[in-house]
């Protein structure tokens, strides 16, 4: 079955309540989105490409000459309304239908509601979380599970932040003049076009959060189809509230110039850490001396990473911006208490650091942290958020600082984990689970994608060396993988391991690692097996 407005079309299955979003009406705005901004958004793609080709030939990356007067102007955003005030902790997600109701419910003060790192774009969890994320507007959203436990909305629930997909994901199962739509314009506008007037007459606004920007010209983009799609549906301008993920090496160079194009719309910068690790590998992997030691050892504390969060600070706060913290990967371990006291330990160092560095709020994965992260900004940030002090602003963040190359070393289990992560999260993501819990810890397409781009520049780089002297190469990758397949199936068992598409997460594993061109993301290829 197919729908047809105009030029668009959607080949993806109809199940009956799929048509409650794929209303003519909306698949209309989506078009017009499409072909607004269609061409645009292709050319930015394009654009990150001669950047990579230019630092592949030797060009760092460093702040822009001709946006000197925006970094030295004296300038900053509209005012928050009163519901982002106080953000003290986030909660993040998929758009599962009973996530969706945990999380509004988990105490948090928002929920961001993700269809991006923690998504497998199946058709299925894309629609469904448009039907779920628009239930939960409307407050009716409610879910039964098989053992009828039942779940709905508290009085009192989270602000929602929608995260629609990144401008390199397409969604192939509507197409505009025979060819996939942007999975951004598919997934910001369906929840906009359906949800504005609800969430307004709900005393909250449409908000949004926007993933792995590369450039102010990108927020320049999202700029101009927030001012469209406001007009569209006769919204006021500046209703519409965006907060950035700063989690590109190419975009912290650009956080003045991001908040500025944004200004009107702009809800502060976050830093997505998992995504700008991956980020700042993939960039400046063929650089001579550029090489991340263990994943585990490349932590928020390292100097590379440390001086990109002082510096979203900083430029947050001098913007009257607020300054969101990261996600810390631990979660709670339920079955063995002192691993869960570590682990809970290490979620609470993570906050406090943010909070006393001046972050005006945090991510947690799980509802379980919730308090943890909130007993730490309640006790040391009394008020709603930090945005008014200066403690960051003698600092300065230059471009040696955001480059420079953490020290540690690469150890054979450092291999083993990558290889044996990776692997699982590619075979969960194809199965159609987007966030995974994988030995204790939140595993999501970020943190993925620093495996195996790890892996890919290990085997490459002549620094690619483990600590015992011996060079990462493909007999080294082939011979652990064997092993690693073997722990994995004894770990979660025969049946679980036929069921779960190893097969095909081992091919688009070794793709990813053997091939000589290094894949831009890994959800690219994958998509192409959902
Ligand atoms: C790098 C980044 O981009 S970070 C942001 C993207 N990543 C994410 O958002 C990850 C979010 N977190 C998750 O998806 C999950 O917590 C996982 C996959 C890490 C762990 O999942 P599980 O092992 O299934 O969690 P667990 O079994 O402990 O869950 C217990 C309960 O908490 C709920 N829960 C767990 N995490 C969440 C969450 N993030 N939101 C809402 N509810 C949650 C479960 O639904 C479950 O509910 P129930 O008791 O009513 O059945
Ligand atoms: O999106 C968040 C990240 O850490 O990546
Ligand atoms: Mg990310």
């Amino acid at each position: 079955m197919s729908t047809q407005t105009t030029g668009i079309k959607v080949v993806g299955p109809l199940r009956a309540q799929y048509k409650e979003i794929l209303t003519p009406e909306a698949l209309i705005f989506i078009e017009e989105l499409e072909r607004n901004f269609g061409e645009r958004r292709v050319e930015l793609l394009q654009y990150r490409r001669k950047r990579q080709e230019e630092i592949n030939s030797g060009k760092l990356p460093d702040f822009l000459p001709e946006t000197r007067n925006i970094r030295h102007g004296d300038w900053t955003i509209a005012p928050l309304p009163q519901d982002l005030q106080d953000r003290r902790v986030e909660i993040t997600g998929p758009t599962d239908r009973k996530m969706v109701i945990n999380a509004l419910n988990s105490g948090a003060k928002v929920f961001m509601a993700d269809c991006e790192d923690a998504t497998s774009p199946t058709w299925e969890n894309i629609v469904e979380g448009q039907i779920n994320l628009r239930d939960a507007v409307n407050r009716t959203i409610y879910y039964e599970n098989p053992s009828g436990k039942k779940y709905e909305l508290n009085e009192e629930t989270a602000v929602l932040f929608v995260r629609p997909r990144g401008l390199h994901l397409e969604e192939k199962q509507v197409l505009l003049d025979g060819k996939p739509i942007s999975g951004s314009f598919f997934d910001f506008g369906m929840y906009f076009f359906h949800n504005v007037k609800n969430l307004l007459a709900g005393g909250t606004g449409p908000y949004f959060y926007l993933p792995k920007l590369e450039s102010h010209l990108e927020a320049r983009l999202w700029n101009d189809v927030f001012v469209f799609a406001q007009e569209k549906l006769g919204i006021p301008n500046g209703t519409i509230k965006a907060t950035v993920l700063i989690e590109t090496i190419m975009g912290a160079f650009e956080m003045n110039e991001i908040l500025y194009e944004l200004k009107e719309h702009s809800a502060g910068l976050n830093c997505g850490r998992w995504d700008y690790i991956f980020s700042y590998l993939k960039k400046l992997r063929n650089h001579k001396d550029v090489i991340l030691p263990d994943r585990s050892q490349v932590t928020m504390t390292v100097p590379f990473m440390r001086s990109y969060s002082m510096l979203t600070i900083q430029t947050c706060h001098r913007r009257k911006a607020p300054a969101i913290g990261g996600m810390a990967a631990q979660i709670p371990i339920r079955d063995n208490p002192e691993a869960n006291e570590e682990a809970f330990l290490k979620v609470r160092a993570d906050k406090e650091r943010e909070a006393r560095d001046g972050h005006d709020g945090t991510w947690v994965a799980h509802p379980g942290l919730v308090p943890v992260a909130l007993e730490v900004f309640n006790r040391e940030m009394p008020v709603a958020n930090q945005i008014h002090t200066t403690k960051q602003q003698k600092i300065e963040v230059t471009a040696k600082d955001l480059l420079e190359i953490p020290g540690g070393n690469i150890t054979e289990e450092g291999v083993r984990v990558n290889i044996n992560v990776g692997i699982q999260y590619v075979a969960s993501w194809l199965s159609g689970r987007g966030a995974a819990p994988i030995h204790n810890l939140m595993e999501d397409a970020a943190t993925a994608e620093i495996s195996r781009a790890q892996l890919w520049q290990w085997i490459r780089h002549p620094k690619g060396v483990l600590q015992d002297g011996r060079k990462v190469t493909v007999d080294m990758y082939e011979q652990y993988k064997v092993e690693e397949l073997e722990k994995i199936k004894q770990e979660i068992g025969d049946t679980a391991y036929k069921n779960g598409r190893f097969t095909e997460a081992i091919e688009l594993f070794d793709q990813l690692i053997l091939n000589d061109e290094f894949a831009e993301f890994l959800t690219l290829p994958g998509y192409e097996l959902l």
